[in-house]
């Protein structure tokens, strides 16, 4: 990967790092959930730096933040169409774009990582971006199921490293679970507190992530068990239609990491899953999952 030939050395003092008031972010992963991420952080004036792996996919991302930011708009400045370009115009200027991090790392309050569902891929980018970033930059990553101070200790600085557990679609969802382990610091928990206000999302505080519920299919269809869930338990998406709008890769990931509890019959594997993932039916994101879209 490009940002991998690039290397700032710095040295590093662990001393304590005061509260840090966050305003300029590095979003690493410009997928669903980096973009809508990004697309947040500039509504409400931050600046954001979008970091993936090809030109295209940040291409795709910014594409999807600049819809979704129509989609806002349409409510938020009904009536007066212009005020809501100005507003889209502003927010897109203040989220650049890059393959190679190393520039806007110099001068990030919070590097946060929302890449693939891997604890390898995630520890060895942490590891690399921690030998770049200033003393004060706190480091956050939005997974899923992974454990927050596995992926920290691939760092220098577990004190400066937390969970920031966004829900999707970002720019609708209010919840943001900022989960801190027994090494990260008040100051940063107290600093990704505030930056969730700023955000304008309700934060709660974790101590660790519990792993989801799952449900696994065997006496009624799919369907069924959506329709049931949503009309009998007041969901607004049944399991499957969730997991198609999650991502059945990132679902997969999250259900084999539950292998370190075999006894534990929410874990128990699905071939069904399985089977999609290897067709690479992903759900949504590939308008075919559990079941089928179209664009
Ligand atoms: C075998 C395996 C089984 C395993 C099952 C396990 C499942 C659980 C796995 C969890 C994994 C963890 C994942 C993660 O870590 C945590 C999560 O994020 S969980 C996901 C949480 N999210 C939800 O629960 C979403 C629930 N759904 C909804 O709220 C709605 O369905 C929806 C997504 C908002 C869509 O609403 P609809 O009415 O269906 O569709 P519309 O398209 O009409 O939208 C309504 C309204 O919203 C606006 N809008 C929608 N998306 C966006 C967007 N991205 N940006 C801006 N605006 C958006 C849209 O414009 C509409 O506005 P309106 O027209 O009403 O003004
Ligand atoms: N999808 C959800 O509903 C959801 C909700 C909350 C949290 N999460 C978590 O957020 C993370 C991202 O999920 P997503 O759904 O946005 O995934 P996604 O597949 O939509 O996007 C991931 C992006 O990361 C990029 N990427 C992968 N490795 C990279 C690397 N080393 N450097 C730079 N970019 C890299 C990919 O190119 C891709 O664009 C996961 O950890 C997931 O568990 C997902």
């Amino acid at each position: 990967m490009a940002f991998f030939t690039h290397h700032i050395k710095r040295s590093f003092s662990s001393s304590a790092v005061r509260n840090v008031v966050i305003k300029n972010v590095t979003i690493i992963g410009g997928g669903q959930m980096g973009a809508g991420i990004a697309q947040v952080a500039a509504s409400t004036g931050h600046s954001v730096t979008l970091v993936d792996m090809t030109d295209d996919i940040l291409k795709k991302a910014m594409k999807g933040i600049q819809s979704s930011l129509r989609r806002v708009v349409k409510k938020t400045f009904s009536g007066d169409p212009e005020s809501g370009d100005d507003f889209i115009q502003k927010v897109m200027q203040n989220v650049s774009t890059s393959t190679e991090p190393s520039a806007a790392i110099a001068t990030s309050d919070l590097i946060l990582e929302a890449i693939v569902e891997n604890m390898k891929i995630k520890q060895d980018l942490f590891g690399f971006l921690d030998k770049m970033a200033p003393e004060h930059t706190i480091f956050a990553s939005n997974t899923s199921s992974l454990p927050i101070s596995d992926i920290a200790s691939a760092t220098s600085r577990p004190d400066r490293c937390a969970g920031l557990h966004f829900f999707n679609p970002v720019p609708l969802m209010k919840l943001v679970e900022v989960i801190a382990t027994t090494s990260t610091s008040p100051e940063t928990s107290e600093s990704l507190l505030n930056f969730t206000k700023a955000l304008g999302k309700t934060p709660v505080c974790c101590k660790f992530l519990n792993p989801c519920l799952f449900l696994s299919a065997g006496h009624a269809s799919k369907e069924d068990i959506d329709t049931g869930m949503k009309l009998g338990a007041g969901y607004p998406m049944g399991p499957f239609e969730l997991s198609d709008y999650v991502g059945l890769d990132t679902i997969k990931f999250i259900m084999d990491g539950g292998k370190k509890e075999p006894d534990n019959p929410i874990f128990a594997p699905s071939e069904l899953l399985n089977k999609l993932v290897a067709e690479g039916k992903l759900g949504k994101k590939t308008l075919e999952g559990f079941y089928k879209y179209n664009k």
